[in-house]
């Protein structure tokens, strides 16, 4: 590195390394982000991601090599911040608890003395405005009760408030994961704005596109390396995928010879009674459209509640849910990677109400293998894994069960690009044995994959589309009509 770029270097990391035991999550990482650049880092799940971000942002000292910091010799935490670092964190790290500006005091230090409430309920109202214009979020909101895609832009709002010191890096962890197309289209051109003014990013993201479309350079890892570095323009996504190790398979078309006649094994209405009513047959995959926020979670876990009302669990299950929300709905996070896998097929494994442990572990081994569970002991704690990883058990749970109908709530967040096509094949071939999937997710290449799609806008359904009429111009065209009683 030269003089002029080592002064405009906002963080260099040289020949990092961090392992756990047998894992080696960083593996001797050098990366070096300035300032007025955009940085894409890409990579399988358990790739490393998460933990040369814990490195650039203090809180992580690695094993072996060295992080220096743009204008200040310190170390850790404190001299990331007076670097002017900044985090989202892909699990995301607000009190539930405190109000949004509470929150936004307890990252902002200087947010203090006599009329800060009010003082930072215009900053962060401003900043959201900035970012997510046409925003509803209330400053004096409960954090605990905002969605998730709401509780993600709180958070990136807040990190970008400059209260005190300015803001130099900002690390995305997976930050569109739970936003819709518009938010996270909100968001990309705010970050382009952001770096166009001097600031740098770091973006990480299982959407390639996004990656593509909002990067100056991408950085590619693989098993605590990184295996490819160069200017985004050299890359497709093509490239992207074959870099990260995954390998391209063709989309398998979509299945038209499913039966859409015959005796409907789910049918129910929006909750207030108005929008086109909702029927499912079986070996359909349907799919949940429309913005965020408006309806769709909602009837999934009405669809929930009417086939498993009953609070003695049943011997063969209605339903299966996989949670979008993993940290809140999903994940045992005191439990084994076993057991949180296993709690969703117990009456399978167990005779006479005692456990067959051998079965457990045979089950669990098998899907382990089947989906990619990066661990060397399934014995682990479940927190010990990835965020992808962690969302691969889930998705595992409800798999392995043998409900005929599984219902999820946009269970993709953070998985990699490789196990997104080997589920997508997985859903494809279970569908083809009859079962029911009913699929709501953000992204629209997954919405585009499902047999039938209905939008949802203001709490209903506006349409329906099947086949052909599956498009993404349908789908966004449905999303901004209203709906009829
Ligand atoms: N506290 C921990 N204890 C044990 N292993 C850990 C711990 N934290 C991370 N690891 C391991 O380190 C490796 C790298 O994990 P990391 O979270 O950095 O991956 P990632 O690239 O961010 O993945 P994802 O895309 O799923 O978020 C993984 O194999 C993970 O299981």
């Amino acid at each position: 590195m030269n003089a002029s770029e080592a002064a405009t270097a906002v963080v260099s990391v040289t020949d990092a390394k961090v392992h756990y035991g047998a894992v080696r999550a960083l593996d001797g990482v050098t990366l070096t982000i300035r300032a007025g650049e955009c940085i894409g880092l890409v990579g399988h799940n358990g790739a490393g991601k998460s933990t040369i971000v814990n490195v650039i942002n203090g809180g992580l000292s690695p094993h072996q090599g060295s992080v220096a910091f743009g204008g200040t010799s310190g170390q850790g935490i404190k001299a990331a911040r007076e670097a002017g670092i900044r985090c989202v964190f892909q699990e995301l790290s607000l009190c539930p608890n405190l109000t949004v500006v509470e929150n936004t005091r307890v990252m902002h230090r200087g947010l203090a003395g006599w009329g800060w409430r009010l003082r930072g309920a215009q900053i962060i109202a401003k900043k959201l405005d900035e970012i997510f214009p046409g925003h509803s979020i209330e400053a004096s909101e409960q954090v605990g009760n905002l969605t998730i895609a709401e509780r993600q832009m709180v958070e990136i709002a807040i990190t970008f408030c400059e209260i005190g010191n300015p803001v130099r890096l900002v690390i995305l962890d997976e930050p569109t994961s739970s936003l819709d197309a518009r938010l996270a289209e909100q968001l990309l051109a705010y970050v382009r704005r952001f770096v166009d003014a001097g600031g740098a990013v770091v973006f990480i993201s299982h959407i390639l596109s996004e990656i593509l479309s909002i990067a100056s350079r991408i950085v590619v890892m693989k098993d605590g390396k990184v295996v490819a570095e160069r200017a985004a323009a050299d890359f497709s996504e093509h490239g992207l995928i074959e870099a990260m190790g995954s390998v391209v398979k063709a989309r398998q078309a979509r299945e038209l010879a499913v039966a859409q006649s015959g005796v409907p094994v789910l049918t129910a209405r929006t909750a207030r009674g108005i929008g086109l009513p909702f029927k499912a047959h079986r070996g359909e995959i349907i799919g949940f459209a429309g913005l965020g926020g408006h309806g769709q979670t909602e009837m999934l876990i009405d669809l929930f509640n009417t086939r498993s009302g009953n609070w003695l669990r049943p011997a063969d299950p209605a339903v299966a849910f996989v949670a979008g929300d993993r940290a809140v709905n999903g994940t045992f996070t005191l439990w084994s990677i076993l057991k949180n896998f296993s709690i969703g097929v117990l009456p399978d494994l167990s005779r006479l109400g005692r456990l067959d442990e051998k079965q457990e572990e045979a089950l669990g081994q098998s899907w382990r293998e089947r989906i990619g569970i990066r661990t060397p002991d399934m014995e682990h704690g479940i927190l010990s894994l990835s965020g992808g990883n962690q969302q691969k058990v889930l998705f595992a749970r409800a798999l392995a069960s043998r409900a005929p109908v599984v219902l999820m709530d946009d269970p993709m967040r953070g998985v990699d690009f490789g196990t997104k096509q080997e589920v997508y094949g997985i859903l494809r071939s279970e569908a083809a044995n009859g079962r029911t999937f009913i699929w709501y997710s953000t992204e629209m290449d997954e919405v585009c994959l499902c047999d039938r799609v209905y939008v949802f806008n203001n709490g209903a359904i506006v349409a329906e589309l099947s086949g052909d009429d599956v498009s993404e111009e349908n789908i966004l065209s449905a999303s901004f009509k209203e709906a009829a009683a």
